[in-house]
């Protein structure tokens, strides 16, 4: 029997024989009066024709498509699944949190380049720790990632620099942890082909994965990107550490206080009704908690998800009303108070020793992406990350005029149907008794820093009070300086 190879061909000729024939055969046709018949084979004919015109002028137009996954396809370690990273990569990039058009594994290579994440990624100290950290010039990411710098662990930062605020900002934390010996790659979570290739590279026994899209409110009128971020993202991440990451990492992930929804049972406990959520933002961090399941319970892996509570401090976030109500106090500009909110506002330092707490105890994921299969169950944990104290938005308003030395242009409003919730109050005694989370800052403490900070990096001129200085009304804070930005 001949090979299957050889008979395709011999098939192959027939066929193009009687292409080459084709125009006199149809000829012969019309003239016996097969008219339609003779048409419609002359229309399917033309079809392939176009259609083959189509793909000789695709694969002109876009080589960059066939050059990458062949360059991919080529990694010995990860080319099966890879390769079919590369086929899905049309559908992710509809989802992309920047809406990148193309993977930044073209970018990023080279052996200089592995070097540079190694040692990023190498702790300094014997037991230490090589995080990956998503989110590395956000808020919470660049304190987490100087804390576990400071103690000797390795960090590898990834952060798209979306404009959701003042990428400035971001470019400054940037700075200040590549001055620590941090490196943040330009880099989205939705990037699975980099995500894949970083987990070749470098050996990271953990992820902090914190890159998200944030805030409540905003989901109103931007939707898709909370899906984008923190549905496909969350799954680009598992699904990289699930499957091309050989030991697995174990995984600490940001959820949110959000998640408690509707619950009206306070303090609010891990062991509360979550299926309530009042916001997109709070469905999206809900359903990463049954993401999380899914992924612990078919791939071994060891997933912590921090719920954590209106997180505030030096660096933060300028969407947060904390920082918005500072600046609007600093550049006489109206704010507007929602009757009756209250928050457990949680100070940065805190969150940080929680976030390594989890890391410490996470435990190790029991999959491998060789097999594919888990050995044992393993450890699927989710944790209040609170202040245990809730503290009414007109308080914190009060405490920041009071710092600020200037009365706030207040307008208090009935709480609008946006999404938020009247207050939250976290219980952590699970996060207290597993890695010994115990919060110690007042709203008091905390914001003083925020303002030390804020008044510094702004460059502002404003005195910051003392503890029992009043604030002055608005006509004498007219007329100091506005804000502007440093950097
Ligand atoms: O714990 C969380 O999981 C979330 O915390 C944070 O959400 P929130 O607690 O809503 O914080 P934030 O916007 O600072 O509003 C604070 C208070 O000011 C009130 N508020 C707000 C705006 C305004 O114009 N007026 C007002 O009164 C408002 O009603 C609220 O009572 C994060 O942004 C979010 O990403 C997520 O991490």
């Amino acid at each position: 029997m001949p090979p299957s190879g050889i008979t395709d061909a011999a098939a192959k000729g027939v066929k193009l024989e009687r292409y080459a024939s084709g125009g006199a055969l149809l000829l012969r046709r019309a003239a016996s009066g097969k008219l339609v018949s003779a048409s419609s084979h002359l229309l399917f004919r033309a079809t392939v024709l176009a259609t083959l015109a189509l793909v000789f002028l695709f694969t002109l137009h876009y080589p960059s498509l066939l050059s990458r996954s062949f360059h991919l396809s080529s990694s010995a370690s990860t080319s099966t699944s890879l390769a079919s990273s590369s086929a899905q990569h049309s559908h992710r990039s509809l989802l992309m949190s920047s809406s990148p058009s193309t993977s930044a594994a073209g970018t990023y290579s080279g052996a200089k380049w592995e070097e540079q994440i190694r040692r990023s990624a190498r702790p300094a100290r014997d037991g230490g720790i090589s995080v990956l950290v998503t989110g590395a010039a956000g808020f919470v990411g660049t304190h987490c990632s100087l804390a576990l710098k400071a103690r000797g662990d390795g960090v590898l930062g990834l952060d798209n620099f979306n404009a959701y605020y003042d990428p400035a900002l971001k470019r400054a934390r940037q700075a200040l942890l590549a001055s620590r010996g941090v490196l943040i790659l330009d880099a989205d979570i939705n990037d699975a082909l980099l995500l894949a290739k970083l987990f070749d590279v470098a050996a990271f026994t953990h992820v902090l994965h914190l890159a998200a899209q944030a805030g409540v409110r905003y989901a109103m009128e931007a939707p898709q990107t909370y899906v984008a971020s923190n549905v496909a993202g969350l799954v680009s991440v598992f699904e990289a550490a699930a499957k091309h990451a050989d030991p697995q990492p174990a995984i600490v992930w940001a959820s949110s206080s959000s998640v408690y929804g509707l619950n009206t049972d306070a303090p609010f406990s891990e062991d509360h009704r979550t299926d309530r959520p009042a916001s997109l933002y709070a469905a999206t961090k809900k359903a990463g908690e049954a993401i999380a399941h899914a992924y612990n319970h078919i791939y071994g892996l060891s997933l912590t998800g921090l719920r954590f509570f209106t997180v505030y401090g030096p660096w933060g976030r300028p969407d947060m009303a904390y920082f918005s109500f500072a600046s609007a106090i600093v550049a006489g500009e109206p704010i507007t108070l929602f009757a009756d909110a209250r928050r457990d506002f949680t100070f940065i330092d805190d969150v940080v020793r929680g976030c390594l707490g989890a890391l410490d105890t996470a435990g190790r994921s029991t999959g491998s992406a060789r097999t594919g299969k888990k050995t044992g169950p393993a450890p699927l944990r989710v944790y209040n990350l609170g202040n245990t104290s809730p503290v009414p938005v007109t308080r914190m308003v009060a405490i920041l005029e009071k710092l600020l030395g200037k009365k706030a242009n207040k307008r208090v409003v009935t709480m609008p149907s946006n999404g938020d919730v009247p207050f939250t109050h976290a219980n952590v005694s699970h996060a207290a008794h597993d890695f010994g989370y115990r919060p110690t800052t007042s709203l008091e403490a905390g914001l003083r820093h925020f303002v030390d900070w804020f008044v510094d990096y702004y460059k502002l001129d404003v005195k910051i009070a003392t503890a029992n200085a009043k604030p002055t009304d608005n006509k004498t804070a007219k007329k100091k300086k506005k804000m502007s930005a440093s950097s």
